[in-house]
């Protein structure tokens, strides 16, 4: 994947004289080239020519260049511009910031503003708590990156970083309802960035750390869930592992197996990798097996990452040591959170009957589904594109609007398990298929099942600082 003309969509502006072409002859040559023709406009016409936007989606994205090269050589057409959609879509970012009430007149301004404002921030220095009440604190919650793990593009910096950010930031509005600011801090320093995540917090109601790069990750999230009073969740880890485990609950019925029986291969021991084996190690999972590029993590070995010690120590029971194909064989579960195309046809054909194979590497997965439909029992992607999306976007919405009605200190494993299960059970057994195993990404339902049986475990559990009215 690369910036410029590499998507699926583009829009073509050409300007076609009416002498030399019919327009159907341009439609049959973007035809001939796999694409479609999905809108056209009019820009402006005369009597020799017409200027038009022609929106062509293509599967083949390589068969792009042929086709504009064929367009431009075309008697009687000029290229004007050629987009992409997708990039169009980003012009100077994908939010902005909205006032809740008009400020009409003087007696607006010095409500809003000085002088009367003064009075409202004395009321918060006098008691903080009340920063909840008066400012934007309740509902809004920071996306806070470094750029160094984002998506599966690897450390491509803060400034790239924020595509993402405004990204998760519109999910946790449309989906949640709760206001999130994309931040991308330009550190990679641990201390730097538990620093400036503090320093920002009192403005926020919690902290969805984003893309950042195990083993690093660990510790961040862990300082700042020690030192701040409000909710930090790094969603690679524990979104990712709450989504995961709602579709393997789901995944294991389609197949008649059960957690407790099944050989699982995580691939990829990094930020997800680490917090997807944790929830199911704590669902009831026996037999896990870990690999990252060197090969299965084993207690044999000793490794300079802290976390994989620990992680060699809490799984792989039969001490497997080897190359992700040698582990796989005879695996019931695949989970990928590594990098793109690393799995192979033949490696699949080794693990058991009716294999399950999460490819969750984003934007692409461990191995195309295509490639292995035929001989999978489930196949799920992190892609919005495949059926059963597996990706965290199912989990942060929901968990975070929860956390923020009940003012929640943190957000604890109840409430993680509670927002596996509410997802999972979103999907009714006679609705369960193997291209159905996961809730999509627009199901209302799923979010508001979500809040309600994670403020019930926030309640439960201690943490909640106050009792939504909904559940007086
Ligand atoms: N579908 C979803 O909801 C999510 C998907 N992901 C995807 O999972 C992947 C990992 O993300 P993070 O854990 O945040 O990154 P990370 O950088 O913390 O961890 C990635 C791990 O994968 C390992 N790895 C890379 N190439 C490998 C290979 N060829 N074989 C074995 N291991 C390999 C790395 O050494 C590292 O330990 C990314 O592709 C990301 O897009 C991450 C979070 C959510
Ligand atoms: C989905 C997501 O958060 C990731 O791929 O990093
Ligand atoms: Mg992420």
């Amino acid at each position: 994947m690369q910036g410029g003309i590499g998507g699926k969509n583009i829009i073509l502006r050409l300007e076609i004289s009416t002498e030399h072409i019919q327009f159907g002859q341009l439609i049959t040559l973007v035809n001939e080239h796999g694409g479609d023709v999905i809108a056209i406009d009019v820009i402006r016409t005369s009597e020799k020519a017409t200027v038009r936007d022609i929106t062509v989606t293509i599967a083949d994205p390589a068969e792009i260049d042929r086709m504009i090269a064929r367009i431009k050589k075309a008697q009687g057409v000029k290229v004007l511009s050629i987009s992409d959609r997708t990039f169009l879509l980003h012009l100077g970012g994908k939010i902005e910031m909205q006032p809740k009430v008009p400020i009409q007149n003087r007696d607006d301004l010095s409500r809003v503003y000085t002088p009367d404002v003064a009075r409202v921030c004395m009321a918060i220095h006098e008691e903080q708590d009340k920063a909840f009440r008066l400012t934007i604190k309740r509902n809004t919650v920071a996306v806070v990156s470094d750029g160094s793990a984002v998506l599966g593009l690897g450390n491509i910096g803060p400034y790239a970083a924020m595509p993402v950010m405004e990204g998760k930031a519109m999910l946790f509005k449309q989906l949640g309802s709760v206001d999130a600011f994309p931040i991308c801090l330009d550190t990679q320093d641990t201390e730097e960035i538990i620093k400036a995540i503090k320093q920002l917090a009192p403005a926020f109601g919690g902290i969805n750390l984003e893309d950042i790069s195990s083993p690093r990750c660990f510790e961040i999230e862990q300082r700042l869930r020690d030192e701040l009073d409000i909710p930090v969740f790094h969603d690679d880890q524990h979104g990712t592992a709450v989504v995961l485990y709602a579709g393997l609950i789901n995944a294991l019925k389609v197949v008649g197996k059960s957690l407790s029986d099944v050989k699982i291969v995580v691939c990829g021991i990094g930020a997800a990798g680490v917090a997807c084996t944790k929830i199911l190690l704590s669902a009831g999972a026996v037999n896990i097996i870990g690999v990252d590029r060197h090969g299965a993590l084993t207690a044999d070995e000793t490794y300079e990452h802290p976390m994989w010690n620990w992680y060699a120590q809490h799984t792989n029971p039969e001490r497997l040591s080897g190359t992700l194909s040698e582990v796989l064989k005879d695996a019931d579960v695949f989970i990928g959170l590594s990098a793109g195309g690393i799995l192979q046809r033949e490696d699949v054909k080794r693990m058991k009957e009716a294999p399950v194979l999460f490819t969750m590497a984003n934007p692409v997965p461990e191995i195309n589904p295509e490639d292995v439909e035929d001989i999978a029992g489930v196949i799920a992607t992190g892609r919005s594109d495949y059926p059963n999306q597996i990706n965290n976007v199912l989990c942060f919405p929901g968990i975070f609007r929860a956390a923020l009605d009940c003012r929640a200190r943190e957000i604890n494993e109840e409430m993680k398990l509670a927002a596996a299960e509410a997802i999972a059970g979103t999907i009714r057994p006679d609705e369960l298929n193997k291209l159905y195993i996961i809730p999509g990404v627009f199901n209302e339902g799923a979010v508001q099942q979500v809040r309600k049986k994670v403020i019930q475990a926030a309640i439960a559990s201690g943490t909640a600082r106050r009792v939504p009215r909904d559940f007086r």
